[in-house]
């Protein structure tokens, strides 16, 4: 699951695992619960994927930024039934503040904005990757923690700071090797259920709820959707308005739908897939009017990555969030953003048989033939260093068998061997790996 290949570890009380010096049991050495530890292979396959994500934000020009994983719980108090709020990872500190480990970034880095205020310049696009916590009963036995990338564009207004996000996306898959015809992005705007909204007279206030409460409509049945939204005090009407509008299958049934008050929402739509088409990603994106995400502060455009063969859940999601910082007492900025997380995009690269071979990255080994030689050959590995080659010094006496399984393990080139009548001719051994050759060369030639 993810980019750790430690199935969710059971949490293991280790029975008697041999003799030990105290009674004192070992200690338990799963991770906490529905986190995940990193081994050095499931170390490589998530710096592989990092490292993609980082190089889509480098070509985009984005600039990386970093907040801490602990946030004031305020960030995250929202009224709006989210389940990403519910499931808040929050404690009292022991300075008795209220304190959250961080569902998701974006509240932190609306901080950020309103910490600079006008120092800020406009528009910013800014990129992170950072560890993203829950508290989730452990009956559903899920992940409590998963990393996410997330890019967003601060101060820009239109849909092209979306069309920007969604090219990033699409870099993303094509670089990894996914295609239009295994992943599509599903695409509307929250300005559709506005208009609705708007005709039956709900209260704007009420507008996060209901979209939080639309959103769930994926995973509940009607009826209990329904009914959330007539508690809310939505009018059978207004819920009725909003179900067709939500099951429009086209831009133009849409545009019907709405009338005059849909202009902006299909204004934006027409125009992303204009720029869309302009990019050469528009065989991306389906229009799917149903799609509203569970976030309670998108406005506008929204999206999600889902796989087309439909197994998975969706691998990533965004939109725009054009009031977000007024929530937090500042002035409204316009902002869209999007975040993508570690775990599904590993699932769907598996089941494509799109994982990278990751081995260990090793030029050379180093082995003494007489321990005398120690700090002759620790010479050796320093200046081939230097020269850029990654060393592995062999630091205790080896039989040979044993360097060699090594060397290979390590994915070496060569493998040196220090001592011996080489080392009287002002020469070392070099075992060349690949060709099994081994060959003489003097010291100063090793680099
Ligand atoms: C598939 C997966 O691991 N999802 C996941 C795992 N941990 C989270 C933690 C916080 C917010 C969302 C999360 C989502």
């Amino acid at each position: 699951d993810g980019t750790g290949t430690q199935q969710q570890a059971q949490q293991r009380k280790v029975g008697a695992a041999g003799p030990r010096t105290s009674s004192k049991e070992m200690v338990d050495t799963s991770p906490p619960r529905g986190t995940r530890d990193f081994y050095p292979e499931d170390m490589r396959l998530r710096n592989w994927l990092f490292g993609e994500w980082a190089a889509v934000a480098q070509l985009f020009g984005f600039e990386q930024f970093d907040v801490p994983v602990l946030e004031s719980e305020e960030l995250f108090v929202r009224k709006a039934g989210e389940e990403i709020t519910d499931q808040l990872y929050n404690f009292q500190d022991k300075g008795g503040r209220r304190v959250a480990l961080r569902p998701e970034i974006t509240p932190s880095l609306a901080r950020l904005v309103l910490g600079k205020g006008k120092g800020l310049a406009l528009p910013a696009k800014w990129w992170i990757v950072g560890q993203c916590w829950r508290y989730e009963r452990m009956t559903r036995g899920r992940r409590r923690e998963h990393y996410q990338w997330n890019m967003d564009i601060v101060g820009v207004p239109g849909v092209e700071a979306e069309a920007e996000l969604l090219a990033a996306i699409t870099t993303f898959f094509s670089r990894v090797g996914i295609s239009a015809a295994d992943v599509g992005i599903k695409v509307s705007s929250r300005k559709v259920l506005a208009a609705v909204l708007e005709r039956y007279s709900v209260p704007p206030e009420n507008f996060a709820q209901v979209c939080v409460i639309v959103d769930k409509l994926e995973k509940l049945p009607r009826d209990k959707v329904e009914a959330e939204l007539a508690a809310l005090g939505v009018s059978a009407d207004a819920t009725e308005g909003i179900l067709s509008a939500l099951s429009c299958r086209s831009l133009d049934q849409l545009g019907e739908l709405l009338g005059p008050a849909g202009h902006d929402a299909l204004g934006d739509l027409r125009q992303l897939w204009a720029l869309a088409a302009g990019y050469g990603f528009q065989e991306w994106l389906v229009f799917d009017a149903s799609v509203v995400r569970g976030l309670a502060y998108y406005t506008g455009v929204v999206f999600e990555g889902f796989d087309r063969a439909g197994q998975l859940r969706a691998i990533c999601g965004g939109g725009r969030y054009d009031k977000l910082l007024g929530t937090f007492g500042g002035e409204d900025v316009p902002c869209a953003g999007f975040g993508f997380g570690d775990a599904v995009i590993v699932e769907l690269l598996k089941d494509k048989q799109l994982l990278p071979a990751l081995t260990q990255q090793v030029d050379d080994v180093i082995m003494v033939m007489d321990e005398s030689l120690r700090p002759a050959a620790c010479g050796i590995a320093a200046r081939l260093r230097a020269a850029g080659r990654r060393v592995d010094v062999i630091l205790e006496a080896k039989k040979m068998k044993w360097a060699f399984k090594h060397a290979e393990r390590s994915g070496a080139a060569r493998l040196l061997l220090v001592g011996g009548g080489e080392w009287e001719r002002g020469a070392v051994a070099v075992k060349d790996l690949a060709s099994r050759e081994q060959t003489e060369v003097p010291m100063d030639q090793l680099a």
